[in-house]
């Protein structure tokens, strides 16, 4: 096995990582998004996301990460969670 060989086997292991805990990250968000309509809660929540966003930086800067990669992945992710919870609110 090559040096490269064994660099893409560790980045396909921390792919199934990622996978399986953004899979269980959704289930969550959506049982957020059920609870949201039920209630008629809005699909976005600024000042939790002005929190996550915080810890996501000070998270990133204490494993090395940069915090604007950190950032850019969780904008996307929550995105698409508020899409699913608007989905909710108007089914
Ligand atoms: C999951 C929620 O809904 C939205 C999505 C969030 C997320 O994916 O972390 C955070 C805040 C909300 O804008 C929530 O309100 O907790």
């Amino acid at each position: 096995m090559t040096e490269l060989d064994k660099l893409r086997n560790d980045i396909d292991e921390i792919d199934q990582k990622i996978i399986a805990l953004l899979a269980k990250r959704f289930k969550y968000t959506e049982e957020v998004g059920i609870y949201k309509a039920k209630n008629q809660l809005k699909a976005q929540d600024t000042n939790r996301e002005n929190q996550q966003f915080q810890k996501i930086i000070q998270l990133s800067e204490q494993n090395g990460l940069n915090p604007e990669y950190a950032s850019e992945i969780y904008r996307r992710i929550i995105d698409i969670v508020i899409s699913r919870h608007q989905e909710l609110l108007t089914k």
